[in-house]
C-alpha cells in the first residue's frame, strides 16, 4: 500500500494521528482520554471491552475478537498507552500534533513507541473482520498503562489477576524495535534490568587534610571496577560480529550523589548504575561479583536494588516452537527477513514470559530509523500501512495454529 496525498489521507493514518494526539505522556499521562478512544473503536469493530482497574487509576482495557473454537488457548496482542517525555524544543514540530511532512513522515511522541502498534492491531483486525474471516483462536488486545516507568502498575499487577487468567493467553505479541535496513527485527528474550545504588560511608573531616578511608575513595574503587566490567563487556560486543547488543551485559553511571560543601569531607558518597543483564548470565553469581566489588573497596559500602528482575526467560526460535513456526512462515511467504535478537532494554513481554506466556517483541518498521525515547520520533506512513498488511498475515495464522499438546 502506497501513501496518498493529503486529501485522501488512509483512514488508519487518519486514525493513528488522533491516537498520538492524546498526551499519555509520562509522568502525567491521560490516560482516561486513552482509554475512552480505545472502547470507541471496540464499539466501531462490534468488539467486546473490558476494563480492568489494576490500581488507583490504572486500566487495563481488553478488546476481544472470539475465535471459533473456544477450547483453544487465545493469541495476545499487547501495547503500552503511554509514552515517555519530550524534549520540546529540540522537535522540529509539536510531539503530540501528528503533523504529517511532504514526503509522508508523521512526527509524534509514540510514533514508533508504540502507538502504530496499537493502531496497527486495530486496523488488521478490522480488516480482517470486513473480510468475513472467521479465526479458531480468540484474539484479545491488552492496552496497558505504565509500561514506559516499569509497568509495576501495569503489566506486572495484570498478570497476576483472574481476569489475566480468563484471557487463557497462549502466545502474545508485543513491541520491538525499528530496523534502519530492509530486515525486520524480531525479539524473543530480554535482558533483565538490575539497577544499582551503591552507598559508601567514610570518615569525614575537614578537606585541607588528607584524611584516610573516604566515603569517594572507596567508591571511586567501585565506580572503577564496574567501568572497568563495562569495558570488558563492549570488548566482547564489539570483537564478536555474532553477538548483538543484548547478548552482552550493558552498565551506565547514571547518578552520582552526595557532599554538602567544598571544604567538608562527606560521611556518605552513592553511585547508581542502570545494569541490564544479559539472559545467560548466572544471576546468582552476578549478584556476589557485585558484593565482591563493593567489599574489595573497603568496610561501609553496601548496595541496594531499585530494579532486580531474575526471572529472564527465552522464547523459542525454532520449529518446536508452533508460534515461531507460524510467525516465521508468514514472514518467509511475505519476503520478510527476520534478524532475531535479544531486546537491549525492558518492556512488558518479560512479565508475560514468566508467567508461562510464550512472546515475541516485534514492531514491524523496516528502513525506519530508531527513534523510540529520541527527538523527532516519526515513522513513515507507508511503514505503518505495511506493518498493517504485515498483521493482517499473521494474525489468521497465528490464530490457526492447531490445538497445542493439553488443548482439545
Ligand atoms: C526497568 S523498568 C523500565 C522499563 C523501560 N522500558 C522502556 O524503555 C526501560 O528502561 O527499559
Ligand atoms: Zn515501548
Ligand atoms: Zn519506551
Amino acid at each position: 500500500m502506497t501513501s496518498k496525498g493529503p486529501e485522501e489521507e488512509h483512514p488508519s493514518v487518519t486514525l493513528f494521528r488522533q491516537y498520538l494526539r492524546i498526551r499519555t505522556v509520562q509522568p502525567k499521562p491521560d490516560y482516561g482520554a486513552a482509554v475512552a478512544f480505545l472502547e470507541e473503536r471496540a464499539c466501531q469493530l462490534g468488539l467486546s471491552c473490558q476494563k480492568v482497574e489494576v490500581a488507583p487509576g490504572y486500566v487495563v482495557t481488553v478488546l476481544t475478537w472470539p475465535g471459533t473454537n473456544p477450547t483453544l488457548s487465545s493469541i495476545l496482542l499487547n501495547s503500552h498507552t503511554d509514552v515517555v517525555p519530550v524534549f520540546k524544543e529540540y522537535w522540529s514540530h509539536d510531539p503530540f500534533e501528528a503533523f504529517k511532512d511532504s514526503e509522508g513522515y508523521i512526527y509524534a511522541r509514540g510514533a514508533q513507541d508504540m502507538k502504530c502498534i496499537s493502531i496497527q492491531y486495530l486496523e488488521a483486525v478490522r480488516r480482517l473482520k470486513a473480510e468475513g474471516h472467521q479465526l479458531p483462536r480468540t484474539i484479545h488486545m491488552t492496552f496497558v498503562p505504565d509500561e514506559e516507568v516499569g509497568g509495576h502498575q501495569g503489566m506486572e499487577l495484570f498478570v497476576q489477576r483472574p481476569e489475566f487468567q480468563a484471557l487463557r493467553a497462549g502466545f502474545a505479541l508485543d513491541e520491538g524495535l525499528a530496523n534502519p535496513t530492509d530486515a525486520f527485527t524480531v525479539f524473543y528474550s530480554e535482558r533483565s534490568p538490575w539497577w544499582v545504588r551503591v552507598t559508601s560511608t567514610g570518615r569525614p573531616g575537614h578537606s585541607s587534610r588528607f584524611i584516610k578511608d573516604t566515603a569517594a575513595e572507596k567508591l571511586h574503587k567501585v565506580v572503577s571496577s564496574i567501568l572497568a566490567f563495562r569495558e570488558k563487556e563492549q570488548q566482547r560486543l564489539q570483537s564478536n560480529p555474532h553477538l548483538k547488543e543484548g547478548a552482552v551485559t550493558s552498565v551506565n553511571l547514571t547518578k552520582l550523589e552526595g557532599g554538602v560543601a567544598y571544604n567538608v569531607v562527606p560521611a556518605t558518597m552513592s553511585a547508581s548504575f542502570d545494569f541490564r543483564v544479559a539472559p545467560d548470565v548466572d544471576l546468582k553469581a552476578f549478584e556476589e561479583q557485585l558484593q565482591s566489588w563493593c567489599q574489595a573497596a573497603g568496610e561501609g559500602v553496601t548496595f541496594e536494588f531499585g530494579q532486580k528482575w531474575t526471572q529472564p526467560q527465552v522464547t523459542p526460535t525454532d520449529d518446536s516452537n508452533p508460534w515461531w513456526a507460524a510467525f516465521s512462515r508468514v514472514c518467509k511467504d511475505m519476503n520478510l527477513t527476520l534478524e532475531p535478537e535479544i531486546f537491549p532494554a525492558a518492556t512488558d513481554s518479560r512479565y508475560l514470559r514468566a508467567v508461562g506466556v510464550p512472546a515475541l517483541g516485534f514492531s514491524p518498521m523496516n528502513h525506519t530509523p530508531v527513534l523510540l525515547h529520541d527527538h523527532d520520533e516519526r515513522l513513515h506512513e507507508a511503514v505503518f500501512l505495511r506493518g498493517v498488511d504485515i498483521y493482517t498475515r499473521l494474525l489468521p495464522a497465528l490464530a490457526s495454529v492447531p490445538a497445542l499438546p493439553g488443548e482439545s
